[in-house]
């Protein structure tokens, strides 16, 4: 770096003017701490008051040069967080590397007040979606990372190119991440299905639009040379195009029985993980009854358990089951369901609501029966007709292909014990630890048991430090497992300890 006021580069120039803020700030917040003897939410609102009173200097002085970093112009923005997740995962130990792991885990989001007057006028209309996207920071990686190459789980110690991941450790540090939204209370957003852990600073949230959000076809084309159509017809093909999947679409081409099929610009819908259900979608048991949704503009997720198997339970009796590892079991459905449509029978019916596609799917002991309907193209909400399919998605193979299967998890008759000494939010036995996010003990032994099921150990841990214990955090407890062959069980649960935070 250049030695004292000589010319430096630009870097240099950011480094200095950085250092520099930070010394303020610094200087600012113990200030903060002895005057006022703030607490820490104080100290975050002040943070944001003062970077938004920066962004707004350099937006009215107009000033963009190095001594002002905030200039929308060269990609900089002065990031204030629209608030800080409070979330049932305390630590990033044995958080779920992605949302779909367990759908039970919670979070709340209050909407800070540095960032708009009324915060809950932010959230007006928002309870209309079910999903949304969250953008946030992995403000405990420590630094920002500058390894082009990271090592993924999944790719079980090689690297790969940093953009081709989902990891925490990119260059700008931000994650993002498709929730469910469950609830808005006032200025709070109350999601589910989540992967970021407590304090975690959120810059943004966007509804998920299954128009925008879907990758389409162009329906210009015949579906000739689709990926869809190069998918049933070769085989080998289907290893790389993996994702769940919420409905076939077969358009106007024939399925004959035979394998010899026609099948004109159809397409699987790739809607995402945990996804929005359209009409699209229903399950209805041997006698044609529906048992889900047929028809309906399912915006609530948990309507229909996707992905979930069906098993059959009593005569032409259906029962969802399994929802966690909705993503796996999914997938293996619409595996199966690509084999009938090569060489089984399938019903088809036109009907005016469009072709319907009936399967029966079975295997041993599990007999699945899925109604597919075709739906004319949809309009955008806008009415504007998109003019085009969802189309099929491509994911590298060594995402789908975990080194590790997932684990059978147990409690030990102690851990079971231990789970009783907690209760749901609402409850105020004195003897009892409250748990904050689950609503119930059976929840939280669920998120224990789909957090652990996808073996949430490092690379690292699962190949050196196989006998040693794993200890984790779940809400408010504490948890003490070890894992064994294909295995997980957990010895003891315990209250977490409250941290207390002493302002003097
Ligand atoms: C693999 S990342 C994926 C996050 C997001 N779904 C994405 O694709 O950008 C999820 C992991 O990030 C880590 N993590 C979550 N919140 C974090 C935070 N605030 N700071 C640093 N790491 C975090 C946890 O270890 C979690 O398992």
């Amino acid at each position: 770096m250049a030695a004292g006021g000589g010319a430096c580069s630009p870097l240099e120039r950011e480094v200095r003017v950085t250092r520099r803020e930070l010394r303020n700030l610094r200087q600012q917040i113990d200030k903060a701490v002895r005057v006022h003897k703030k607490s820490i939410d104080d100290l975050r609102s002040f943070l944001s008051d003062i970077k938004r009173e920066q962004i707004q200097d350099s937006a009215t002085t107009g000033n963009q040069d190095a001594e002002m970093p905030f200039c929308l112009e060269k990609g900089n923005i002065g990031t204030v967080p629209i608030g800080f997740l409070e979330s049932c995962f305390s630590v990033k130990n044995a958080t779920p590397r992605q949302p779909t792991i367990c759908s039970l885990s919670r979070a709340r989001l209050k909407i800070s007040k540095a960032v708009f007057t009324n915060p809950e006028h932010s959230l007006i209309g928002l309870d209309q979606f079910s999903h949304v996207w969250i953008v946030f920071i992995f403000h405990k990686n420590g630094h920002q990372s500058c390894k082009a190459k990271v090592k993924p789980p999944r790719l079980n110690g090689l690297k790969t190119g940093v953009f081709s991941t989902r990891s925490p450790h990119r260059p700008n540090a931000i994650g993002l991440t498709l929730a469910k939204l469950d609830r808005i209370e006032g200025d709070t957003v109350c999601l589910s299905g989540i992967d970021m852990i407590e304090g975690t600073p959120v810059l943004d949230i966007k509804p998920y639009i299954p128009d925008y959000d879907t990758p389409r076809c162009d329906a210009s084309s015949d579906g000739k040379d689709s990926q869809f159509n190069k998918d049933i017809v070769l085989d080998e093909q289907f290893q790389t195009v993996t994702n769940p999947v919420t409905g076939v679409y077969i358009d106007e081409g024939q399925v004959d029985t035979n394998g010899t099929s026609e099948v004109g610009g159809g397409c699987f819908a790739e809607l995402g993980p945990n996804p929005p259900i359209y009409g699209t979608h229903s399950i209805t048991n041997r006698s044609g009854e529906v048992l889900h949704g047929e028809d309906q503009h399912l915006t609530k997720v948990e309507e229909i358990p996707l992905g979930c198997e069906l098993k059959c339970e009593k005569d032409n009796q259906f029962a969802a089951t399994k929802e966690a590892g909705v993503d796996q079991s999914f997938f293996l459905t619409v595996e199966k369901i690509r084999h009938q449509l090569i060489h089984s029978d399938i019903a088809t019916e036109s009907t005016d609501r469009g072709k319907v596609i009936s399967m029966e799917l079975k295997d041993a002991g599990t007999t699945m029966y899925h109604q597919y309907q075709h739906q004319p193209k949809r309009s955008s909400s806008a009415g504007q007709d998109l003019g085009n399919e969802p189309c099929i998605s491509t994911v590298a193979a060594w995402v789908k292909e975990s080194p590790v299967s997932s684990l059978d998890v147990r409690f030990t008759p102690y851990a079971e014990k231990d789970l009783e000494q907690f209760q749901a939010p609402d409850k105020a036995d004195p003897g009892k630890t409250s748990l904050k996010h689950f609503q119930s003990i059976e929840e939280a032994r669920s998120a224990i048991m789909a957090v652990l099921s996808a073996d949430p150990r490092s690379v690292y841990r699962r190949k050196q430090c196989q006998d040693q214990l794993f200890y984790f955090t779940l809400d408010s407890a504490h948890i003490t497992c070890w894992f064994g062959d294909a295995f997980a069980e957990i010895l003891r649960i315990k209250p977490v300890k409250e941290k207390k935070f002493v302002t003097e």
